[in-house]
C-alpha cells in the first residue's frame, strides 16, 4: 500500500526584524520535520539566509517556482522553497518596529492564503509577526486573524485558540483594549466561542472534551455585588448551551472564577476554557508552558498555527531563541492538513 499523502505546509519567516527567520532555522535543521509534511518555506532568500547564520544551522532546501508546484514534488525530503521579493535587508532594523517588516508579512501570507483558496497547501504555520508593523504596513484590522478571516470569506464565528498539549482556550474578546471588553460580552458571542472550541476538539480527536466557561468579574462577580456580566450574560448563555440536545451529559459548565479555574483544567477535569479576553487565558497558559504554548486561529476553513509567543525584540538577532513553541505549531498544522486530506 503507498504511504498515506503528506500534508502541504506552508511556513513563513514571520516579522523580519523579530526572531522567527532564527525560529524557521531550527525548525527545519531537524531531521524529523520532512516526516511530518511537505514543507514549503515562503520568504526572502536574504532573509532565510541571515536566520539560518543567527541559529549557526544550514538547512538544504529545494526552490520551486510557486506554490502549486509542491504538492507534487517527487522529493519531500528536503524542504521547497518559495523565494519572494518582499523586504530589502537596508530596509529592516532588527529588534525595532518597522512598516516595510509589517508590509512583507502581509504580502507573504497573503500568497499563502491565495495558495490555500487553490487548494495548493493544506495548512500554515506562521513564525510570528508584529502587530504594530503590520498596522504601520497596511493591517486594517485589530490583528491578522480578522485579516485572515476576510480574505478567506469567513462568515461565522472565529477566534484564537491558545493551546497548550490537551488543554485549549478560545475567546469572546481578542486583540481589543482592555477598556472595552465589557462591551464584547454577549451570549451569542459566548455560546458561539464554546461551541467553536468543542467542535475543535472533537475534529482533533477527542471524544468527549469538558468546556469550562469562565467568569469575567472578580470571584465571579460575588453575587452581582462585584459586576454583574455573569448573572445577565454568562450564566444565561452556560444554560443556552447546556438546554441543547447532547448525546450524553451537557459538555459545557459555569461560569466559574476565572482565577481558579485553570487550575481544575490543570488537573484534568476540563479540556477546554472559554476566555472573557486576551490576557485571562494567556498569563495561566504561558505560566503553564511558555515554551509549548500555541496560536491556533479557530474558525477559518483552513489550519492556520503560530507559537503563543511574540516576535521577541530584545533578543532578536542574538541566537537565543527557544524553537520548541514554534514546532509544537508546527506539528499542529502538521495533524490538522493531515486530518483535511482524509
Ligand atoms: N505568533 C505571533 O505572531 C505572535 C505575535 N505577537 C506579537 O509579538 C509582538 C511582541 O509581543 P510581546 O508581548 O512583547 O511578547 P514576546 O513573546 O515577543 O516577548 C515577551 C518576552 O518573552 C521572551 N521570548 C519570547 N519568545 C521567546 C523565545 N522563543 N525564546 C526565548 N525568549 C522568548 C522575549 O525575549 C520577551 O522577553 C507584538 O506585536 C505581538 O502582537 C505576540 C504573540 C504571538
Ligand atoms: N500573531 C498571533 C498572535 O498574536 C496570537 O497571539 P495571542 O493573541 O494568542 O497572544
Amino acid at each position: 500500500m503507498p504511504p498515506a499523502p503528506l500534508p502541504v505546509v506552508a511556513l513563513t519567516l514571520g516579522d523580519p526584524a523579530g526572531i522567527g527567520p532564527e525560529l524557521m532555522a531550527r525548525l527545519l535543521s531537524r531531521p524529523e520535520a520532512t516526516r511530518h509534511a511537505n514543507i514549503v518555506l515562503v520568504g526572502d532568500p536574504w532573509l532565510w539566509q541571515q536566520g539560518q547564520t543567527i541559529a549557526g544551522v544550514q538547512v538544504a532546501t529545494d526552490a520551486v517556482d510557486g506554490l502549486a508546484a509542491v504538492r507534487a514534488r517527487a522529493d519531500r525530503q528536503r524542504p521547497a522553497f518559495v523565494a519572494v521579493d518582499s523586504i530589502a535587508a537596508a530596509d529592516v532594523r532588527q529588534g525595532q518596529v518597522g512598516a516595510a517588516g509589517g508590509q512583507s508579512v502581509l504580502q507573504v501570507l497573503n500568497l499563502c492564503l491565495d495558495a490555500a483558496l487553490a487548494g495548493a497547501i493544506d495548512a500554515i504555520c506562521f513564525a510570528p509577526l508584529n502587530k504594530q508593523a503590520m498596522k504601520l504596513g497596511g493591517l486594517r484590522h485589530e490583528d491578522e486573524l480578522h485579516h485572515f478571516a476576510e480574505y478567506l470569506g469567513v462568515s461565522g464565528y472565529f477566534c484564537e485558540f491558545n493551546t497548550l498539549g490537551e488543554l485549549w482556550t478560545s475567546r469572546i474578546s481578542s486583540h481589543v483594549p482592555l477598556r472595552d471588553v465589557a462591551s464584547y460580552l454577549s451570549r451569542e458571542r459566548i455560546t458561539q466561542a464554546a461551541e467553536l472550541i468543542y467542535h475543535a476538539l472533537r475534529a482533533s480527536g477527542m471524544a468527549h472534551p469538558k468546556v469550562a466557561i469562565a467568569g469575567f468579574n472578580p470571584h465571579n462577580g460575588d453575587g452581582g455585588t462585584c459586576g454583574r456580566e455573569e448573572i445577565d450574560i454568562i450564566a444565561p448563555a452556560v444554560a443556552a448551551l447546556q438546554a441543547r440536545d447532547w448525546p450524553s451529559e451537557a459538555p459545557f459548565h459555569g461560569p466559574f472564577p476565572a482565577d481558579t479555574i485553570f487550575l481544575k483544567a490543570q488537573a484534568g477535569e476540563y479540556q477546554a476554557i472559554v476566555t472573557m479576553y486576551h490576557d485571562q487565558g494567556q498569563i495561566a497558559i504561558k505560566l503553564l508552558g511558555f515554551s509549548r504554548g500555541v496560536t491556533v486561529q479557530g474558525g477559518l476553513p483552513i489550519p492556520i498555527t503560530t507559537p503563543a509567543h511574540g516576535t521577541a525584540y530584545d533578543i532578536a538577532g542574538q541566537g537565543r531563541a527557544n524553537a520548541e513553541a514554534t514546532w509544537q505549531a508546527f506539528l499542529i498544522a502538521c495533524r490538522m492538513g493531515a486530518s483535511r486530506l482524509k
